[in-house]
Formats: C-alpha cells, sequence, structure tokens
C-alpha cells in the first residue's frame, strides 16, 4: 500500500520511529489507509510492525494485545474506524450506518479499559454529528472542491482520530508534570504491568514523572514487577525504560513485598485501565495486592491516568467489567510453543485486571493535577462534568 501522508506522534521515550506504539497511515486520498502498529507481543525480543488494513485485523491486535495499555487502545480503535470500507456509491445515510457498526464491532474487542469506549464514543459523536465538517477539512486534498459528503464525514473521522492522539500525548506531559512532585524525592519506585510510551502515544501515565524527572536530570530506580502472566513489565517496562536510559531492575511480582520490607521501595506508582467514580481503579491483575502491600507498609501507592480513564457512570469498582482472558496464558506462559506449566486436568483462572479500592490509593494524578485521598466528591469537582480532553 503505498502512503502518501503518514500520521503519528512522534516518541521521545522510544528509541526511533520504528518503535512508534502507532501510527497512521492515509493514501489515495484518504480513502486507503492502515494502523500501523508496534507488535508489543514480540517486544522485546524484535521490532516487529503489524500493519492493519481492515476492521477485523485491527479488532485481532487489540484482542491480542499487540496493541495495549488503556490509552492506546483507545487511540488505535479510532483510527481503526476509518477503516471502515465505504464504497463511493454509499449514500451518506448508508456510510454512517458502516461507520456506526463498525465502532460497535471495535468496542466488543476488550471490556475493561473505559478508553476505548471513550475514544469510540469521540468517533461516534463526529459520524452522528449533522455537521462533521472539521477545520482540518479545509486543508485536507480529500476535501477538494465538490468533494462528497461522505468523503468530508470520512476526513472529519480521520482528523478526529489525530486529535485523540495528539490529546493523548499532551495529556500524558502533563501527568508527568503533575505527578513528577510526588516522585521526586524518591530513589526507588515501584511499578506493575506497562503504563509507559508503549501503552499510550508517548511518555505513558504511570511512567510519565519518571521520563519527566529523568529529563530534568533527576533519573530514578525503577523496580518493574514482570507481571504475570503476560510478562508486560519484564518484556515491555523494562524495555523501554533501558531505551530512555532509566535503570531498572526486573522483579517476579512475589518479591516485590520482600522489597518493601527491606526499605527498597519508596513509593508505588501504576496505571489504570478503568476508575470509577468513588475512585476504586481497575489495573492490570496483581496491582491491589501491591496496594495492600504499600498500605502495611506506609509507601505511598499512586495511580496516574487521563480523566478520560473515569468512568464516573460506575459509582465503585465492583461494577467495573473485567476481562476474562484465555486459561492458556497461564498455562503456557510462552504462547503457543513453549512448554506448558500446569498439569492439563487443571483448572487455571485468568482475570486480567483487578480494582483497588480507593482508600488504598494515596493519590490520583491526572493532567489536571493531583486528587489526594481520592473519593466520590474530589473526582467529581477534578473531572467537572463532562470530562473532555483538557491538558493543564
Ligand atoms: C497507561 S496504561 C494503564 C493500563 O492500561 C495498564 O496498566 C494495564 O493494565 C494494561 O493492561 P494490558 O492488558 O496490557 O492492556
Amino acid at each position: 500500500m503505498g502512503s502518501d501522508t503518514t500520521a503519528s506522534v512522534n516518541s521521545t521515550s522510544i528509541a526511533d520511529a520504528s518503535s512508534e506504539t502507532i501510527r497512521y497511515r492515509i493514501a489515495d486520498r484518504a480513502q486507503c489507509a492502515a494502523v500501523d502498529l508496534l507488535d508489543q507481543t514480540r517486544l522485546p525480543e524484535s521490532l516487529t510492525r503489524c500493519v492493519c488494513e481492515t476492521l477485523p485485523q485491527l479488532h485481532d491486535a487489540i484482542r491480542r494485545l499487540v496493541v495495549r495499555g488503556a490509552p492506546a487502545i483507545g487511540i488505535a480503535a479510532a483510527y481503526g474506524v476509518t477503516l471502515t470500507p465505504i464504497e463511493s456509491s454509499d449514500s451518506l445515510e448508508t456510510a454512517r450506518t458502516k461507520w456506526i457498526d463498525a465502532i460497535e464491532y471495535l468496542a466488543t474487542s476488550r471490556p475493561t479499559a473505559v478508553n476505548l469506549f471513550w475514544a469510540l464514543d469521540r468517533m461516534r459523536a463526529i459520524v452522528e454529528s449533522p455537521e462533521s465538517v472539521s477545520p482540518e477539512l479545509e486543508s485536507m486534498e480529500a476535501t477538494a472542491k465538490g468533494a462528497s459528503s461522505v468523503e468530508s464525514l470520512r476526513v472529519s473521522l480521520v482528523a478526529e482520530a489525530i486529535r485523540i492522539h495528539e490529546d493523548d500525548r499532551a495529556m500524558c506531559r502533563s501527568i508527568g508534570r503533575h505527578g513528577s512532585g510526588r516522585l521526586a524525592e524518591c530513589r526507588n519506585v515501584l511499578t506493575h504491568c506497562n503504563a509507559g510510551g508503549l501503552a499510550t502515544s508517548t511518555f505513558g501515565t504511570a511512567l510519565a514523572p519518571i521520563y519527566y524527572l529523568h529529563e530534568h536530570g533527576k533519573t530514578l530506580h525503577v523496580y518493574a514487577d514482570e507481571t504475570r502472566p503476560l510478562l508486560q513489565g519484564a518484556r515491555l517496562t523494562a524495555w523501554e525504560l533501558a531505551q530512555a536510559g532509566v535503570p531498572v531492575t526486573v522483579i517476579t511480582d512475589s518479591m516485590a513485598g520482600g522489597l518493601m520490607r527491606q526499605g527498597h521501595v519508596d513509593a508505588i506508582i501504576v496505571g489504570a485501565d478503568r476508575i470509577a467514580a468513588n475512585g476504586d481503579a481497575a489495573n492490570k491483575i496483581g496491582t491491589y495486592p501491591l496496594a495492600v502491600l504499600a498500605h502495611y507498609h506506609r509507601i505511598p501507592f499512586y495511580v496516574a491516568a487521563p480523566t478520560n480513564t473515569f468512568d464516573l457512570a460506575l459509582a465503585s469498582g465492583d461494577l467495573i467489567p473485567i476481562e476474562q482472558r484465555d486459561g492458556e496464558e497461564v498455562r503456557c506462559p510462552g504462547g503457543p510453543s513453549g512448554r506448558t506449566m500446569v498439569p492439563e486436568n487443571v483448572d487455571v483462572i485468568n482475570p486480567a485486571f483487578d480494582v483497588t479500592p480507593a482508600e488504598l490509593i494515596t493519590a490520583i494524578i491526572t493532567e489536571r493535577g493531583v486528587i489526594e485521598s481520592p473519593n466520590v466528591d474530589k473526582i467529581a469537582a477534578h473531572c467537572g462534568s463532562p470530562i473532555a480532553n483538557e491538558v493543564g
């Protein structure tokens, strides 16, 4: 596929263009597009790109964690909507129906990260708006005189996806700035899963304050939980921190408590996939026990996330849908070609996330600032209504 325009958000936290989490290619007057993803299932062994040209390919890439991490899933899905096959003969009504079907289809790819649904809602608003003519429209080739309303809407959708991508970059940067004060006095910080540049447009959420401090001359040492069963901490967090020159030590998840007891952990910072109205936060399985341990050892426990990770419609974390993944990921951690670690006749479960109650969270750091000891009133005041991309 030839490409005449590439929309991407450059990462300064990871190595080079081949390691950008998400790139978008527009070709042929925006009619032939592709979402070009860094295949995170292949890291750290290889920097392989996974190019999705169809909706099923993109859906599969999200489901298989080729692209993963709450904000990155949302960005990829937003671009994904523009892969909807629209015929030149389609009426505006037909095209709108196809785009809405695509949005609903992509929404089935993963259930927990609310950023996916938030991004798709933004795309839906463009599809349903009677006048989806964006300012970018003027400058894009596809809006040449005489372009049809279907063509105009298509261009508006591309523009919205690019905006979602760019807004995320600014939000991560802002989270980094707001969070840096919390970590400035630390020497050793522990994180779980990957909430870095790979999980977002760039910089990440939990890793953003670490990158921010590193850029400003203060380098922390990071303990990265390996994060069973898919090892996002060992494979991804360790990889991107090392690329950025931040010292990192991988530990198995079960080592965290011992390190805390020995005084080796000054703070814990993690991301989130969905935060309920009362501040309960869903994140990668294994986060909750860390918060309990942090509480016992009186270590600050921070959650870093953009405000689009809040789901104010859910009163508490008990209502957050938790993705149950294939037990094979636990049985056979190396993938289908690896060794089976569990006897065949023994059951396994594989919930991908757990929920940390707000009372165990020292503060939530967003692009708007810091919510100390989060509760329903503070969160409502912080987020305002409605939650929009707003960069402080
Ligand atoms: C900034 S990413 C925050 C979360 O999405 C992250 O911590 C996480 O749990 C990712 O889970 P994953 O299953 O790898 O998508």
